[in-house]
Formats: structure tokens, sequence, C-alpha cells
């Protein structure tokens, strides 16, 4: 098991409160993502910060558009020297492609991982935006169209993890938000699956959020999770 399996998202709305929560986090035992909601206020800036601080980071901006503008954002992406970075699957095969061309082109390019189906849905919310089958079988089959189209790996629910292993290897990187331990609120969550049962199913990589950076004390919680997967509080 990765020592630094946990990835921690530093959702926040500017810089200098992302910052404040890297502070009390330890780079040799967590990585930390950085979405949406940080990068639009904050910028490339915060990621370089971050780089200084020695954190690997996940860039975690799902883009989802015509294969022309998603290459140029993940050449641009790529080039900031993240450790992992993300489009969405369903964006389609010339999409990942070009992707995945636009990011091999860097010199040293980042992990390329294809979103499928956002923890937050279940199989009633997908068949409402039109998809048809279940959530287990769109997930395996945008695992599979991600893979052929040569990227890294997947962004699924642990509740996925073992179909999407069957269907594209053991090579293929599994990122998997959603996780909660039974005493957490789920929030927004909807396919959630607890740290020991996520890496039982197969995870390569918990993003692990509000039980984390919304706590009381987050280096506590981390290390009990830490605990739980059987890794020492020491830096590797
Ligand atoms: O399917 C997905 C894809 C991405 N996420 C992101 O992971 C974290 C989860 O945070 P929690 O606070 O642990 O819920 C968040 O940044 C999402 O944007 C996801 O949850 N599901």
């Amino acid at each position: 098991m990765d020592n630094k399996i946990v990835v921690v998202p530093l959702d926040f709305p500017d810089a200098a409160s992302a910052l404040a929560m890297a502070a009390r986090l330890d780079p040799r035992l967590c990585r930390v993502k950085v979405g949406k909601e940080l990068f639009v206020a904050a910028g490339p800036a915060v990621v370089e910060q971050l780089h200084q601080r020695g954190f690997e980071v996940f860039l975690d901006l799902k883009f989802h558009d015509i294969p022309n503008t998603v290459a140029g954002a993940c050449k641009s992406a790529a080039r900031l020297g993240v450790w992992m970075m993300n489009v969405h699957a369903s964006g389609g095969e010339a999409m990942l492609r070009a992707a995945r061309e636009a990011v091999a082109s860097v010199t040293k390019p980042p992990l390329l991982i294809g979103v499928t189906i956002l923890t937050s849905l279940d199989d009633e919310s997908i068949a409402r935006v039109g998809f048809s089958g279940s959530v287990r079988e769109n997930v395996e089959r945008l695992a599979r169209l991600t893979k052929e189209c040569g990227l890294d790996g997947v962004v699924c629910s642990a509740q996925e993890a073992p179909w999407v292993r069957a269907a594209a290897g053991t090579s293929f990187t599994l990122v998997t938000p959603g996780i909660r331990l039974a005493t957490d609120a789920k929030g927004d969550q909807v396919r959630t699956v607890t740290p020991a049962e996520a890496v039982k199913l197969g995870a390569d990589y918990l993003v692990i959020g509000r039980p984390i950076t919304r706590a009381t004390d987050p280096v506590a919680v981390l290390e009990g999770i830490r605990r739980e997967l059987g890794l020492s509080q020491e830096a590797a």
C-alpha cells in the first residue's frame, strides 16, 4: 500500500485557509487535492505554494469540453508539475485521446485519470440525466473506454472497484472519493465506503475531505485512519 494513500482535498474558498490546513498536514503522510473552489479563487500560485511545502498535488478540475479545448487545458495543467489530474470520461473517446496526447507532451507527465460516475449519484439520478443501466454498468463501461484511450486510471466509488479491476487490470489506478467512517455524516455523498473496506475492495487512493478537514482535530482523524489501515504514523 502507498504510504500516502490518503489524498486530502483542500476545498476552501481562499489560499490562506487552504495553506493553513496544509500546514497541519505532513506531506510525507498524505497528498493533497486542489479542486474547483480553491483553483478558481487562488489559481496556479496555490499549487506552486503547495509544491514548495513538499506536497504532491492532485489537480481535480474534471475537464469536460470539446477535444481541442480539453487538450489545451490539460497541457496547461500538466505544466504546473502536478502529480495527478483528471477529465470526465463521459467527454468521449476523441476528448480522452486528445487529453492523453496533450499530457504526454510535457516533460514530466502527471497521472491522467478519467472521472466515471460522480460518487454523489445513484442509479435513479443517472437515469434522470439519461444514462441507461446501473451505476455499476456505466462505471465499468467508462473505465474500459478510459483504459482503451490510454489514461492511467479512473475516479469511481470503491463500491465499483472490484468490477473496474476485473475490467481494466491491476496496473490501472483507482482513485476513490466518497470515503466515510461509520460515524461520519455522508453529506452529499451517496456511494460511500469506509477507508478499510475501500482498500479491501481494491482502491489505490482514498480521497477523504470533510471527515478530516472539518474535524476539530484533522491530524488526529488522519492518524486514526492511517492506524486503521495499518500504516505507521512515521514518514516512510
Ligand atoms: O466522484 C467524485 C469525484 C470527485 N469528488 C471530490 O472528492 C472530494 C470529496 O470530499 P468529501 O468532503 O470527502 O466528500 C471533493 O473534493 C469532491 O469534489 C467526489 O467527491 N466524487
